[in-house]
Protein backbone atom coordinates (compact mmCIF):
# COMPACT_ATOMS: atom_id res chain seq x y z
CA UNK A 1 0.00 0.00 0.00
CA UNK A 2 1.32 3.45 -0.88
CA UNK A 3 1.27 6.19 1.78
CA UNK A 4 -2.01 8.11 2.05
CA UNK A 5 -2.02 11.36 0.10
CA UNK A 6 -3.97 14.57 -0.02
CA UNK A 7 -5.70 15.60 -3.26
CA UNK A 8 -3.03 18.27 -3.71
CA UNK A 9 -0.24 15.70 -3.43
CA UNK A 10 -1.95 13.37 -5.89
CA UNK A 11 -2.30 16.06 -8.56
CA UNK A 12 1.22 17.30 -7.82
CA UNK A 13 2.72 13.83 -8.21
CA UNK A 14 0.78 13.12 -11.39
CA UNK A 15 2.20 16.30 -12.99
CA UNK A 16 5.79 16.13 -11.75
CA UNK A 17 8.21 16.02 -14.66
CA UNK A 18 11.24 16.28 -12.34
CA UNK A 19 10.88 16.03 -8.55
CA UNK A 20 11.92 18.79 -6.21
CA UNK A 21 15.35 18.59 -4.56
CA UNK A 22 17.03 20.79 -1.94
CA UNK A 23 18.82 22.60 -4.73
CA UNK A 24 16.07 22.92 -7.31
CA UNK A 25 12.31 23.28 -7.40
CA UNK A 26 10.21 20.63 -9.10
CA UNK A 27 9.24 20.91 -12.74
CA UNK A 28 5.47 20.67 -13.04
CA UNK A 29 3.49 19.98 -16.20
CA UNK A 30 0.69 22.46 -16.83
CA UNK A 31 -2.55 21.25 -18.44
CA UNK A 32 -4.09 24.67 -19.14
CA UNK A 33 -2.52 28.11 -19.26
CA UNK A 34 -4.85 31.11 -19.15
CA UNK A 35 -3.51 34.46 -20.34
CA UNK A 36 -5.00 37.94 -20.08
CA UNK A 37 -4.03 41.39 -21.29
CA UNK A 38 -2.48 42.69 -18.06
CA UNK A 39 0.10 40.09 -17.05
CA UNK A 40 1.21 38.70 -20.42
CA UNK A 41 2.71 41.51 -22.60
CA UNK A 42 6.29 41.23 -21.27
CA UNK A 43 6.12 37.45 -21.50
CA UNK A 44 5.19 37.59 -25.20
CA UNK A 45 7.94 40.18 -25.78
CA UNK A 46 10.53 37.89 -24.14
CA UNK A 47 9.53 34.99 -26.36
CA UNK A 48 9.57 37.13 -29.48
CA UNK A 49 13.00 38.58 -28.68
CA UNK A 50 14.46 35.13 -28.18
CA UNK A 51 12.67 33.60 -31.16
CA UNK A 52 10.89 30.98 -29.02
CA UNK A 53 7.46 29.75 -30.21
CA UNK A 54 4.55 29.02 -27.85
CA UNK A 55 4.91 25.31 -27.09
CA UNK A 56 1.21 24.45 -26.79
CA UNK A 57 -1.09 27.15 -28.14
CA UNK A 58 -3.93 24.58 -28.00
CA UNK A 59 -3.51 24.38 -24.21
CA UNK A 60 -3.46 28.16 -23.83
CA UNK A 61 -6.62 30.27 -23.56
CA UNK A 62 -6.55 34.04 -24.10
CA UNK A 63 -9.09 36.39 -22.52
CA UNK A 64 -9.55 40.17 -22.36
CA UNK A 65 -11.24 41.21 -19.13
CA UNK A 66 -9.40 43.74 -16.94
CA UNK A 67 -9.18 46.81 -19.16
CA UNK A 68 -12.32 46.22 -21.19
CA UNK A 69 -15.22 48.69 -21.14
CA UNK A 70 -18.49 47.30 -19.77
CA UNK A 71 -20.63 49.57 -21.95
CA UNK A 72 -21.37 48.48 -25.54
CA UNK A 73 -19.70 50.42 -28.39
CA UNK A 74 -21.18 53.85 -29.15
CA UNK A 75 -23.11 54.71 -32.33
CA UNK A 76 -19.74 55.36 -33.95
CA UNK A 77 -18.84 51.73 -33.25
CA UNK A 78 -16.05 52.76 -30.87
CA UNK A 79 -15.53 51.22 -27.45
CA UNK A 80 -15.21 53.57 -24.50
CA UNK A 81 -11.78 52.55 -23.23
CA UNK A 82 -10.73 54.34 -20.03
CA UNK A 83 -7.57 55.62 -21.71
CA UNK A 84 -5.09 54.92 -24.48
CA UNK A 85 -3.12 52.56 -22.27
CA UNK A 86 -6.14 50.31 -21.76
CA UNK A 87 -6.91 50.28 -25.50
CA UNK A 88 -3.27 49.57 -26.43
CA UNK A 89 -3.05 46.78 -23.87
CA UNK A 90 -6.13 45.02 -25.26
CA UNK A 91 -5.04 45.47 -28.89
CA UNK A 92 -1.50 44.27 -28.24
CA UNK A 93 -2.84 41.23 -26.39
CA UNK A 94 -5.13 40.22 -29.26
CA UNK A 95 -2.21 40.66 -31.69
CA UNK A 96 0.00 38.46 -29.49
CA UNK A 97 -2.67 35.73 -29.39
CA UNK A 98 -3.14 35.84 -33.16
CA UNK A 99 0.61 35.83 -33.87
CA UNK A 100 1.07 32.75 -31.65
CA UNK A 101 -2.01 30.80 -32.75
CA UNK A 102 -3.58 31.03 -29.28
CA UNK A 103 -7.36 30.53 -29.18
CA UNK A 104 -8.74 33.67 -27.58
CA UNK A 105 -11.97 35.38 -26.65
CA UNK A 106 -12.16 38.83 -28.18
CA UNK A 107 -15.15 41.11 -28.76
CA UNK A 108 -16.64 38.63 -31.24
CA UNK A 109 -16.69 35.76 -28.75
CA UNK A 110 -20.08 35.03 -27.23
CA UNK A 111 -18.25 33.26 -24.39
CA UNK A 112 -16.08 36.21 -23.32
CA UNK A 113 -15.97 37.15 -19.66
CA UNK A 114 -13.71 37.39 -16.63
CA UNK A 115 -11.12 34.66 -17.05
CA UNK A 116 -12.12 32.90 -13.81
CA UNK A 117 -15.81 33.00 -14.72
CA UNK A 118 -15.70 32.06 -18.39
CA UNK A 119 -13.01 29.35 -18.47
CA UNK A 120 -15.05 27.06 -16.18
CA UNK A 121 -18.02 27.66 -18.53
CA UNK A 122 -15.86 26.29 -21.37
CA UNK A 123 -15.65 23.05 -19.39
CA UNK A 124 -11.89 23.51 -19.12
CA UNK A 125 -11.59 23.53 -15.31
CA UNK A 126 -11.74 19.82 -14.54
CA UNK A 127 -10.86 17.52 -11.65
CA UNK A 128 -7.22 16.47 -11.64
CA UNK A 129 -5.86 19.17 -13.94
CA UNK A 130 -3.16 21.76 -13.33
CA UNK A 131 -4.17 25.29 -14.38
CA UNK A 132 -2.10 28.46 -14.11
CA UNK A 133 -2.61 32.08 -15.07
CA UNK A 134 -0.72 35.29 -14.45
CA UNK A 135 -3.43 36.26 -12.00
CA UNK A 136 -3.70 35.71 -8.27
CA UNK A 137 -7.33 34.60 -8.27
CA UNK A 138 -6.59 31.57 -10.43
CA UNK A 139 -7.29 29.65 -7.21
CA UNK A 140 -10.97 29.91 -8.27
CA UNK A 141 -10.66 26.87 -10.57
CA UNK A 142 -9.67 24.71 -7.59
CA UNK A 143 -13.41 24.49 -6.97
CA UNK A 144 -13.40 21.76 -9.65
CA UNK A 145 -10.88 19.60 -7.82
CA UNK A 146 -7.95 20.81 -9.87
CA UNK A 147 -4.70 22.45 -8.81
CA UNK A 148 -4.75 26.04 -10.01
CA UNK A 149 -2.68 29.00 -8.96
CA UNK A 150 -1.42 32.41 -10.01
CA UNK A 151 2.05 32.93 -11.48
CA UNK A 152 4.26 35.94 -12.25
CA UNK A 153 5.05 37.36 -15.69
CA UNK A 154 8.44 35.58 -15.99
CA UNK A 155 6.66 32.32 -15.22
CA UNK A 156 4.02 33.15 -17.84
CA UNK A 157 6.86 33.30 -20.38
CA UNK A 158 8.22 30.01 -19.08
CA UNK A 159 4.88 28.23 -19.38
CA UNK A 160 4.28 29.67 -22.85
CA UNK A 161 7.69 28.39 -23.94
CA UNK A 162 7.65 24.96 -22.26
CA UNK A 163 4.15 24.18 -20.87
CA UNK A 164 6.06 23.52 -17.62
CA UNK A 165 6.77 25.49 -14.48
CA UNK A 166 9.41 25.48 -11.74
CA UNK A 167 7.58 25.12 -8.45
CA UNK A 168 8.29 24.41 -4.80
CA UNK A 169 5.76 22.13 -3.19
CA UNK A 170 3.27 23.86 -0.88
CA UNK A 171 2.17 22.69 2.54
CA UNK A 172 -1.38 21.43 2.90
CA UNK A 173 -4.18 22.86 5.00
CA UNK A 174 -7.59 21.29 5.57
CA UNK A 175 -10.56 23.49 6.32
CA UNK A 176 -13.11 21.06 7.70
CA UNK A 177 -16.69 22.23 8.00
CA UNK A 178 -19.56 20.89 10.05
CA UNK A 179 -23.23 21.82 9.63
CA UNK A 180 -24.48 23.84 6.67
CA UNK A 181 -24.83 27.58 6.05
CA UNK A 182 -28.02 29.15 7.37
CA UNK A 183 -30.71 30.48 5.03
CA UNK A 184 -29.59 33.84 3.62
CA UNK A 185 -25.90 33.13 4.26
CA UNK A 186 -23.66 32.33 1.27
CA UNK A 187 -20.20 31.16 0.24
CA UNK A 188 -18.82 34.72 0.33
CA UNK A 189 -19.87 35.01 3.95
CA UNK A 190 -18.12 31.71 4.66
CA UNK A 191 -14.95 32.97 2.92
CA UNK A 192 -14.92 36.28 4.81
CA UNK A 193 -15.65 34.48 8.08
CA UNK A 194 -12.79 32.03 7.49
CA UNK A 195 -10.34 34.84 6.62
CA UNK A 196 -11.43 36.85 9.67
CA UNK A 197 -10.51 33.80 11.82
CA UNK A 198 -7.12 32.92 10.27
CA UNK A 199 -5.96 36.35 9.04
CA UNK A 200 -4.42 37.41 5.74
CA UNK A 201 -1.39 35.22 6.45
CA UNK A 202 -3.29 32.19 7.81
CA UNK A 203 -2.75 30.19 4.63
CA UNK A 204 0.73 31.39 3.61
CA UNK A 205 2.74 28.68 1.78
CA UNK A 206 -0.28 26.33 1.97
CA UNK A 207 -2.81 24.97 -0.46
CA UNK A 208 -6.18 24.77 1.24
CA UNK A 209 -8.64 21.95 0.76
CA UNK A 210 -12.20 22.81 1.87
CA UNK A 211 -14.18 19.81 3.00
CA UNK A 212 -17.14 18.65 5.03
CA UNK A 213 -20.89 19.03 5.04
CA UNK A 214 -21.08 22.77 4.31
CA UNK A 215 -18.82 22.40 1.26
CA UNK A 216 -20.66 19.36 -0.06
CA UNK A 217 -23.89 21.36 0.14
CA UNK A 218 -22.45 24.32 -1.82
CA UNK A 219 -23.20 24.86 -5.50
CA UNK A 220 -20.26 24.97 -7.92
CA UNK A 221 -20.69 28.75 -7.99
CA UNK A 222 -20.38 28.87 -4.20
CA UNK A 223 -17.29 26.64 -4.29
CA UNK A 224 -15.72 28.97 -6.87
CA UNK A 225 -16.40 31.98 -4.63
CA UNK A 226 -14.75 30.23 -1.70
CA UNK A 227 -11.69 28.98 -3.60
CA UNK A 228 -11.35 32.42 -5.21
CA UNK A 229 -10.93 34.07 -1.80
CA UNK A 230 -8.28 31.56 -0.60
CA UNK A 231 -5.61 33.89 -1.88
CA UNK A 232 -6.83 36.59 0.51
CA UNK A 233 -5.89 34.27 3.38
CA UNK A 234 -2.40 34.20 1.87
CA UNK A 235 -2.79 30.66 0.50
CA UNK A 236 -1.22 29.46 -2.76
CA UNK A 237 -4.57 28.02 -3.77
CA UNK A 238 -7.83 26.52 -2.61
CA UNK A 239 -9.52 23.36 -3.75
CA UNK A 240 -12.63 21.22 -3.30
CA UNK A 241 -12.61 17.55 -4.35
CA UNK A 242 -14.85 16.87 -7.34
CA UNK A 243 -18.18 15.12 -6.71
CA UNK A 244 -21.57 14.67 -8.34
CA UNK A 245 -22.20 18.45 -8.13
CA UNK A 246 -19.00 18.98 -10.13
CA UNK A 247 -19.92 16.43 -12.78
CA UNK A 248 -23.48 17.75 -13.10
CA UNK A 249 -22.20 21.33 -13.51
CA UNK A 250 -19.66 20.27 -16.16
CA UNK A 251 -22.30 18.29 -18.03
CA UNK A 252 -24.64 21.31 -18.10
CA UNK A 253 -22.07 24.04 -18.90
CA UNK A 254 -22.06 25.74 -22.28
CA UNK A 255 -19.12 23.75 -23.72
CA UNK A 256 -19.27 20.48 -21.79
CA UNK A 257 -16.57 17.82 -22.02
CA UNK A 258 -17.52 14.95 -24.35
CA UNK A 259 -19.53 12.02 -22.98
CA UNK A 260 -16.41 9.87 -23.05
CA UNK A 261 -14.43 12.49 -21.12
CA UNK A 262 -17.24 12.84 -18.57
CA UNK A 263 -17.38 9.08 -18.12
CA UNK A 264 -13.62 9.00 -17.63
CA UNK A 265 -13.84 11.80 -15.05
CA UNK A 266 -16.60 9.96 -13.19
CA UNK A 267 -14.42 6.85 -13.16
CA UNK A 268 -11.42 8.77 -11.74
CA UNK A 269 -13.31 10.84 -9.13
CA UNK A 270 -13.11 8.31 -6.27
CA UNK A 271 -9.29 8.50 -6.61
CA UNK A 272 -9.22 12.30 -7.01
CA UNK A 273 -9.82 13.09 -3.34
CA UNK A 274 -7.70 13.10 -0.22
CA UNK A 275 -7.27 9.65 1.28
CA UNK A 276 -9.00 9.23 4.65
CA UNK A 277 -5.69 8.87 6.50
CA UNK A 278 -3.94 11.67 4.58
CA UNK A 279 -2.07 14.05 6.88
CA UNK A 280 -2.43 17.81 6.44
CA UNK A 281 0.19 20.24 7.75
CA UNK A 282 -2.52 22.43 9.24
CA UNK A 283 -6.20 21.97 10.06
CA UNK A 284 -8.96 24.45 10.81
CA UNK A 285 -12.54 23.54 11.70
CA UNK A 286 -15.54 25.76 11.04
CA UNK A 287 -19.10 25.17 12.14
CA UNK A 288 -21.02 26.62 9.20
CA UNK A 289 -24.00 27.37 11.47
CA UNK A 290 -21.88 30.08 13.16
CA UNK A 291 -21.42 32.05 9.93
CA UNK A 292 -23.50 35.26 9.67
CA UNK A 293 -23.83 37.54 6.62
CA UNK A 294 -20.42 39.26 6.71
CA UNK A 295 -19.00 42.73 6.04
CA UNK A 296 -15.47 44.11 6.30
CA UNK A 297 -14.73 47.34 8.15
CA UNK A 298 -10.98 47.78 7.53
CA UNK A 299 -8.60 47.86 4.59
CA UNK A 300 -7.68 44.19 4.35
CA UNK A 301 -10.03 41.25 3.78
CA UNK A 302 -9.49 39.80 7.28
CA UNK A 303 -11.09 42.80 8.97
CA UNK A 304 -14.53 41.21 8.86
CA UNK A 305 -17.51 40.76 11.17
CA UNK A 306 -21.19 39.87 11.08
CA UNK A 307 -23.24 42.60 9.38
CA UNK A 308 -25.01 43.23 12.69
CA UNK A 309 -21.78 43.25 14.72
CA UNK A 310 -19.94 46.06 16.50
CA UNK A 311 -16.76 47.31 14.82
CA UNK A 312 -13.88 46.36 17.14
CA UNK A 313 -11.95 49.18 18.82
CA UNK A 314 -8.61 49.71 17.09
CA UNK A 315 -5.69 48.00 18.83
CA UNK A 316 -2.75 49.03 16.68
CA UNK A 317 -1.83 52.16 14.75
CA UNK A 318 -2.55 50.22 11.53
CA UNK A 319 -6.07 49.47 12.82
CA UNK A 320 -6.53 53.16 13.58
CA UNK A 321 -5.27 54.18 10.12
CA UNK A 322 -7.62 51.67 8.47
CA UNK A 323 -10.68 52.93 10.36
CA UNK A 324 -9.69 56.57 9.71
CA UNK A 325 -9.40 55.85 6.01
CA UNK A 326 -12.75 54.06 6.00
CA UNK A 327 -14.33 56.81 8.13
CA UNK A 328 -15.70 54.07 10.34
CA UNK A 329 -15.77 54.31 14.12
CA UNK A 330 -14.65 51.50 16.42
CA UNK A 331 -17.12 50.42 19.11
CA UNK A 332 -20.13 51.26 16.92
CA UNK A 333 -22.27 49.14 14.58
CA UNK A 334 -21.85 49.38 10.82
CA UNK A 335 -25.48 48.45 10.28
CA UNK A 336 -27.47 51.56 9.34
CA UNK A 337 -24.43 53.58 8.18
CA UNK A 338 -25.24 55.47 4.95
CA UNK A 339 -23.54 54.20 1.78
CA UNK A 340 -22.56 55.75 -1.57
CA UNK A 341 -22.09 52.86 -3.99
CA UNK A 342 -22.75 49.16 -4.41
CA UNK A 343 -20.97 46.92 -6.90
CA UNK A 344 -22.07 43.39 -7.69
CA UNK A 345 -19.53 41.71 -9.95
CA UNK A 346 -15.92 40.40 -10.11
CA UNK A 347 -14.56 36.84 -10.36
CA UNK A 348 -15.74 36.32 -6.77
CA UNK A 349 -19.46 37.07 -7.16
CA UNK A 350 -20.68 37.74 -10.71
CA UNK A 351 -22.18 34.37 -11.50
CA UNK A 352 -25.84 33.55 -12.08
CA UNK A 353 -26.49 32.40 -8.51
CA UNK A 354 -25.09 35.73 -7.24
CA UNK A 355 -27.35 37.70 -9.55
CA UNK A 356 -30.37 35.61 -8.55
CA UNK A 357 -29.64 36.32 -4.91
CA UNK A 358 -29.45 40.06 -5.53
CA UNK A 359 -32.53 40.09 -7.79
CA UNK A 360 -34.64 38.26 -5.18
CA UNK A 361 -34.08 41.21 -2.83
CA UNK A 362 -34.33 43.97 -5.44
CA UNK A 363 -37.50 42.72 -7.11
CA UNK A 364 -40.25 45.37 -6.97
CA UNK A 365 -38.02 47.72 -4.98
CA UNK A 366 -35.92 50.77 -5.83
CA UNK A 367 -32.29 51.59 -5.17
CA UNK A 368 -32.27 54.36 -2.52
CA UNK A 369 -31.87 57.96 -3.68
CA UNK A 370 -28.25 59.04 -3.96
CA UNK A 371 -26.89 55.47 -4.12
CA UNK A 372 -25.11 54.29 -7.25
CA UNK A 373 -25.65 50.58 -7.93
CA UNK A 374 -23.50 48.92 -10.59
CA UNK A 375 -24.01 45.29 -11.57
CA UNK A 376 -21.70 43.65 -14.11
CA UNK A 377 -22.20 40.02 -15.19
CA UNK A 378 -19.03 37.91 -15.12
CA UNK A 379 -19.47 36.58 -18.65
CA UNK A 380 -21.76 36.74 -21.68
CA UNK A 381 -23.06 33.34 -20.63
CA UNK A 382 -24.08 34.75 -17.23
CA UNK A 383 -25.60 37.81 -18.92
CA UNK A 384 -27.67 35.65 -21.31
CA UNK A 385 -28.93 33.50 -18.47
CA UNK A 386 -29.78 36.59 -16.39
CA UNK A 387 -31.70 38.04 -19.35
CA UNK A 388 -33.52 34.75 -19.94
CA UNK A 389 -34.68 34.81 -16.31
CA UNK A 390 -35.65 38.49 -16.44
CA UNK A 391 -33.10 39.47 -13.80
CA UNK A 392 -31.78 42.32 -15.95
CA UNK A 393 -35.30 43.84 -15.97
CA UNK A 394 -35.57 43.56 -12.19
CA UNK A 395 -32.27 45.40 -11.86
CA UNK A 396 -33.09 48.08 -14.44
CA UNK A 397 -36.50 48.74 -12.88
CA UNK A 398 -34.83 49.05 -9.49
CA UNK A 399 -32.55 51.77 -10.89
CA UNK A 400 -29.39 49.67 -11.18
CA UNK A 401 -26.74 50.51 -13.76
CA UNK A 402 -26.77 47.06 -15.41
CA UNK A 403 -23.88 46.49 -17.82
CA UNK A 404 -23.97 44.12 -20.77
CA UNK A 405 -20.26 43.74 -21.50
CA UNK A 406 -18.67 41.45 -18.89
CA UNK A 407 -15.35 42.23 -17.23
CA UNK A 408 -13.48 42.96 -14.01
CA UNK A 409 -14.93 46.46 -13.92
CA UNK A 410 -15.09 48.12 -10.49
CA UNK A 411 -13.27 45.26 -8.78
CA UNK A 412 -10.04 47.00 -9.79
CA UNK A 413 -11.25 50.01 -11.79
CA UNK A 414 -8.76 49.54 -14.64
CA UNK A 415 -11.47 50.00 -17.25
CA UNK A 416 -12.66 53.31 -15.83
CA UNK A 417 -15.53 51.90 -13.71
CA UNK A 418 -14.38 53.43 -10.44
CA UNK A 419 -16.14 53.88 -7.10
CA UNK A 420 -16.76 57.32 -5.71
CA UNK A 421 -14.62 58.39 -2.73
CA UNK A 422 -17.84 59.67 -1.11
CA UNK A 423 -19.48 57.22 1.24
CA UNK A 424 -18.90 53.50 1.60
CA UNK A 425 -18.78 51.16 -1.40
CA UNK A 426 -20.37 47.80 -0.67
CA UNK A 427 -18.65 45.46 -3.05
CA UNK A 428 -18.89 41.75 -3.80
CA UNK A 429 -15.28 41.71 -5.01
CA UNK A 430 -12.34 40.33 -3.04
CA UNK A 431 -9.98 43.14 -2.10
CA UNK A 432 -10.64 46.19 0.05
CA UNK A 433 -7.15 47.71 -0.15
CA UNK A 434 -6.97 51.51 0.00
CA UNK A 435 -7.87 52.99 -3.37
CA UNK A 436 -8.29 49.58 -5.04
CA UNK A 437 -11.69 50.51 -6.51
CA UNK A 438 -10.77 54.10 -7.28
CA UNK A 439 -8.92 56.98 -5.60
CA UNK A 440 -10.24 57.36 -2.05
CA UNK A 441 -12.80 54.56 -2.49
CA UNK A 442 -13.84 52.96 0.83
CA UNK A 443 -14.60 49.32 0.15
CA UNK A 444 -16.76 47.17 2.40
CA UNK A 445 -16.51 43.59 1.12
CA UNK A 446 -19.70 41.53 1.33
CA UNK A 447 -21.83 38.99 -0.51
CA UNK A 448 -24.48 39.85 -3.12
CA UNK A 449 -27.35 39.72 -0.60
CA UNK A 450 -25.80 42.31 1.74
CA UNK A 451 -24.91 44.53 -1.25
CA UNK A 452 -28.43 44.32 -2.71
CA UNK A 453 -30.23 44.90 0.61
CA UNK A 454 -27.96 47.87 1.34
CA UNK A 455 -28.60 49.39 -2.10
CA UNK A 456 -32.33 49.38 -1.37
CA UNK A 457 -31.99 50.75 2.16
CA UNK A 458 -29.29 53.29 1.26
CA UNK A 459 -27.50 52.06 4.39
CA UNK A 460 -25.57 49.00 5.43
CA UNK A 461 -28.42 46.49 5.77
CA UNK A 462 -28.99 42.92 6.94
CA UNK A 463 -30.59 40.89 4.11
CA UNK A 464 -32.14 38.53 6.68
CA UNK A 465 -34.42 41.38 7.73
CA UNK A 466 -35.73 41.96 4.21
CA UNK A 467 -38.66 40.01 2.89
CA UNK A 468 -38.06 38.10 -0.36
CA UNK A 469 -40.77 38.86 -2.93
CA UNK A 470 -41.31 36.10 -5.40
C1 LIG B 1 -4.02 42.42 -12.86
C2 LIG B 1 -3.81 41.09 -12.20
C3 LIG B 1 -2.42 40.63 -12.45
C4 LIG B 1 -4.26 41.10 -10.74
C5 LIG B 1 -4.01 39.79 -10.00
O1 LIG B 1 -2.98 39.14 -10.12
O2 LIG B 1 -4.81 39.37 -9.25
C6 LIG B 1 -5.73 41.44 -10.65
O3 LIG B 1 -6.52 40.49 -11.28
C7 LIG B 1 -6.17 41.63 -9.23
O4 LIG B 1 -7.21 41.09 -8.86
O5 LIG B 1 -5.49 42.35 -8.48
S1 LIG C 1 -12.40 40.45 -11.20
FE1 LIG C 1 -10.97 41.49 -9.85
S2 LIG C 1 -9.96 39.90 -8.71
FE2 LIG C 1 -10.91 38.94 -10.44
S3 LIG C 1 -9.33 38.85 -12.00
FE3 LIG C 1 -10.49 40.73 -12.33
S4 LIG C 1 -9.40 42.30 -11.18
FE4 LIG C 1 -8.63 40.32 -10.44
Amino acid sequence: MSAPKTLYEKIWDAHTVRPETDEAPAILYIDRHLVHEVSSPQAFTQLRERGIPVAHPEKTIGVIDHSTPTLPPGLDGLRAFANKRARDQVELFLENCRANGIGHHDWESDQRGIVHVMVPELGESRPGRTIVCGDSHTSTHGAFGCLSFGIGTTEVAHVLATQCLFQRKSKTMAVDTTGVLAEGVNAKDLALYFISKVGTDGGVRHVIEYRGTAIEALSMEGRMTLCNMSIEAGARSGMVAGDQTTLDWLRACSKPPSDAELAELARRLPELRSDDEAVFDKRVTIDARDVPPMVTFGTDPSAGMGVDGIVPLPETSDDRKALDYMQIEGGKPLLGKPIGTIFIGSCTNSRITDLREAAALMKGRKVANGVRALIVPGSHEVRRQAEAEGLDQIFIEAGVDWRIEPGCSMCIGMNGDVASPDGLTLSTSNRNFKGRQGPGAKTVLCGPAVAAASAIEGRVADPRKMEIRS
